[in-house]
């Protein structure tokens, strides 16, 4: 697609003996929240890494914003914001101090106190970087990554160490960062993450894409078989897979003339899909 914002076909990099990344092909659309998921050590970081430019591909076509990050200059930097994994601001200096400093690397930045307030960091903003909290300091990253207004925001494992009430804070700030026209690419562990806030996911294993596309339907989820459950007269549990559960349903509801004991129906999670997906499914 012409407006896809990132664009990796064939990617590959080795370190030593390890295929870290072997045959990675993404295509990410403008305006989208896109996810990476997969087990630690299966090349999300590095891929990431290869769309920042801040580390060479062995082999593959990459485009971010029309360009090779392998070769593009500032320009385009500025237009790429970054959430490393552990950013190293002055721990002397403010928050403030730290947005407005970063600020100044930018041809158009948006406004630092503007940034601070997006982030949740205005009662600290006068607080020196060293005297934040771990996900305080977490937030601070996102501001430092779009500070310069980017296009694009590249974020690796950024609600790490979160608590549950940052972590939605940070996915509210992502979902207006996305209205805002901004295209955002996240590596997660969070299943319940991803699910929330991706547009599209790719998961990653061992150093491909295993699977694509939407939450709700990734590998086929959508159309799964559902299982019914219910319990006997007796107490015995019982449960049976089925692609007709509203079948399945009837005919219970005929057996027991009325009211079908402990009936749920369940279909299969992301987390069962994803676990399915890179092979570490309970056999
Ligand atoms: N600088 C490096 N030198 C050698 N091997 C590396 C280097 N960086 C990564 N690797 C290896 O490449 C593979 C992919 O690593 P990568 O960090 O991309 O995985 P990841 O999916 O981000 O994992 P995690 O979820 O644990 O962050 C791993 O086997 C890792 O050990």
């Amino acid at each position: 697609m012409t407006d896809d914002v990132v664009r990796v076909r064939g990617l590959r990099k080795r370190y030593g003996g390890v295929d870290a990344v072997n045959g990675v092909d993404l295509g990410i659309r403008r305006g989208e929240v896109f996810g990476i998921l997969g087990p630690n050590g299966a090349g999300k970081s590095t891929t990431v890494e290869i769309l920042q430019g801040h580390r060479r591909r062995d082999s593959g076509e990459v485009t971010v914003l029309g360009q090779d990050p392998g070769s593009a200059g500032r320009r385009w930097r500025s237009r790429v914001g970054i959430v490393w994994q552990d950013q190293s601001a002055a721990a002397e200096l403010t928050v403030a101090e730290t947005v407005r400093h970063f600020a100044r690397y930018y041809p158009r930045p948006r406004d630092p106190a503007e940034v601070i307030d997006l982030v949740g960091l205005t009662d600290k903003a006068g607080s020196r970087t060293k005297a934040l909290s771990g996900g305080q300091r977490r937030r601070l990253d996102v501001a430092l990554g779009v500070i310069g207004d980017p296009e694009l925001l590249l974020l690796d494992e950024p609600t790490t160490g979160f608590d549950p009430v940052a972590r939605r804070q940070f996915w509210s700030l992502i979902r207006s960062l996305a209205d805002e026209g901004t295209t955002i690419v996240l590596t997660t562990h969070y299943l319940d993450e991803a699910e929330a806030l991706t547009d599209r996911l790719a998961v990653i294993a061992a150093g491909k894409v295993v699977a694509e596309g939407e939450a709700g339907s990734l590998g086929g989820r959508a159309q799964a078989g559902a299982t019914v459950h219910w319990a006997e007269p007796d107490g015995t549990a019982r449960s049976e897979r089925t692609d007709t559960p509203t079948r399945t349903v009837a005919e219970l509801a005929g057996r027991f003339d009325g009211e079908i004991p402990r009936l749920r129906i369940t279909r299969p999670t992301l987390e069962d899909t994803y676990l399915r997906l890179i092979g570490s499914e309970d056999k």
